[in-house]
């Protein structure tokens, strides 16, 4: 199966975004990515539900929703109600993290967990069999644009021999600083879906940039 690849609508341009929901449409691109940030779990505020309900209205694809949010749990059957396919809860925003997997499930969507840059993935061991998906993130959450952190590269290849044991058809995310120059390393890591916001909507072709991420080949490249 080829990678994943799922650009982030924050880095769109808002005021055009139903032109931008449309390159996405027609792109290679397999979902939205929609980052919402409460200012309060992250030092940033972005959007809610009026914008994913915009999104909604044109989008053809599966929408991942990041919740960068405390309480996840209280907001996650509005999230479904608006349109959410896939839904990510933060591990550090969630004491009752079964619970609220859960609940995400019961309001028929995927289930993910996300885990910042030091959270480490070993605490995922007892409920990775629940989860359809984790997000590993490569830049502190809050803000597009960042620098990736070569760190989580370690960190997908450890959860990839977890997720082996106990759930082999687990999908895993990278989210932050992810580009052409290092989705190879990160699909040979074991991660299989990718969030590009920069590097997709700063390039000078967006389309064309999600058909190199989408169609890198890392059994031809030459060692
Ligand atoms: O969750 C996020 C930030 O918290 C975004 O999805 C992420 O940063 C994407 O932007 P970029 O590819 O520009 O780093
Ligand atoms: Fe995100």
């Amino acid at each position: 199966m080829k990678q994943i690849i799922a650009p982030s609508i924050l880095s769109a341009d808002f005021a055009n975004l139903q032109r931008d929901t449309e390159m996405i449409n027609t792109s290679e691109a397999d979902w939205f990515h929609v980052d919402v940030m409460d200012g309060v779990f992250v030092p940033n505020i972005s959007f809610g539900f009026p914008v994913l309900k915009a999104v909604k209205k044109y989008a053809k694809k599966p929408l991942d929703v990041h919740l960068m949010i405390v309480n996840p749990e209280k907001y996650i059957q509005e999230f479904a109600k608006e349109g959410a396919d896939i839904i990510t809860v933060h591990y550090e925003a969630c004491t009752h993290l079964h619970r609220v997997v859960q609940i995400i499930k019961d309001a028929g969507c995927k289930a993910s967990v996300a885990l910042n840059p030091h959270t480490s993935v070993s605490l995922l061991k007892d409920i990775l069999v629940d989860l359809d998906m984790v997000l590993i993130m490569s830049v502190n959450p809050g803000f597009g644009g960042q620098q990736f952190i070569p760190q989580s590269l370690n960190k997908i290849v450890e959860l990839r021999k977890l997720a082996n044991e106990t759930n082999p058809n687990l999908l895993i995310e990278v989210d932050g600083g992810v580009s052409i120059s290092n989705i190879e390393s990160l699909i040979k890591a074991g991660a299989n879906a990718f969030v590009a916001g920069n590097a997709i909507f700063g390039a000078s072709s967006p389309t064309e940039m999600i058909a190199s991420m989408k169609n890198i080949d890392i059994n031809s490249t030459q060692i």
